[in-house]
């Protein structure tokens, strides 16, 4: 039975949405509405119209039999700054300061409509990357990766600071603590990274950078290639950090430990355009 454009049009932008990174032959929409394959090029150049128009994604068409239509999420800058910006008013509001120049953050990481958001922003930073994996350190990293890897439609790995049976064998690693100079010990399972990866880097919070510093270190391990890096936030740190180019949303400008508050700043991400 035909189905009518308006009606093909819904069913055709959910499942490109739910599908990112996909290549979906015309084909298949041809059969899934009983339309001529006209018809649906028809009705794909008006959702990659509308998707370009709103910032929705690319809906790139690729030529030939082995063709189809690939979508790959994104988002304005406009709206991704202003979410960033009403993010870095709500931390400064509310009291989050812990010791050691930490920030709490676990109930914001735990709210599925600000990780759909973060997901999209971090990863419409590397639109134009292949991403073959997301690389987080367990265990507040974890739902940002998660969230990143949804839009990328790559697989996210989690890195421990401790050594489980149910990982198998590992790769490990040691790494400065840099915010308290204490040599610590990161490690990945075999299993999570095929050689000549392209591996992209997030974590909720650097400080130090010794956290991030070893997970790059795990990359070379793994003979595998680092794509980025992302944080959620970053603090000030007086050290010296070894990491220079990375991505931050958040930058918690200041820390008054007196008043207990903090001034958080949208992040370099911005500033890279
Ligand atoms: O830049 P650095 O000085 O290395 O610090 C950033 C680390 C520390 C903190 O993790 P923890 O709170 O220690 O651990 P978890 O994420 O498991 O809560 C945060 O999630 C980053 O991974």
């Amino acid at each position: 039975v035909k189905v009518r454009r308006s009606e093909r049009l819904i069913d055709m932008t959910q499942y490109l949405l739910d599908h990112p990174h996909d290549l979906i032959p015309l084909t298949f929409f041809a059969a899934r509405y009983g339309s001529a394959k006209s018809s649906i090029s028809e009705d794909l150049a008006i959702v990659k119209k509308t998707f370009k128009e709103r910032g929705t994604g690319l809906l790139e068409t690729i030529p030939g039999a082995a063709g189809g239509v690939v979508f790959t999420p994104s988002i304005t800058d406009e709206e991704a700054k202003e979410y960033i910006e009403s993010l870095a008013e709500r931390l400064s509001e509310e009291d989050r300061l812990l010791p050691g120049g930490y920030v709490y953050l676990s109930d914001m990481l735990g709210q599925p409509d600000l990780l759909r958001k973060v997901g999209r922003i971090i990863a419409a930073q590397y639109l134009d990357k292949k991403v073959d994996a997301v690389m987080t350190v367990a265990t507040k990293g974890v739902p940002i990766a998660q969230a990143v890897s949804y839009y990328l439609n790559a697989p996210f790995v989690i890195v421990r600071r401790d050594s489980k049976i149910t990982e198998g064998s590992t790769v490990s690693v040691n790494y400065v603590s840099g915010s308290s100079e204490r040599i610590e010990k990161m490690e990945l399972s075999k299993r999570s990274l095929k050689r000549g990866s392209r591996v992209l880097i997030v974590d909720d919070f650097m400080k130090g950078g010794g956290t991030v510093n070893g997970m790059k270190s795990l990359i070379e391990e793994f003979e595998a290639e680092l794509v980025g890096i992302t944080v959620f936030a970053e603090s000030k740190f007086k050290g010296e950090r070894a990491i220079d180019d990375y991505n931050s949303l958040l930058f918690v400008q200041d820390v008054d430990t007196s008043t207990k508050t903090i001034t958080v700043v949208p992040g370099n991400c911005f500033d890279k355009e």
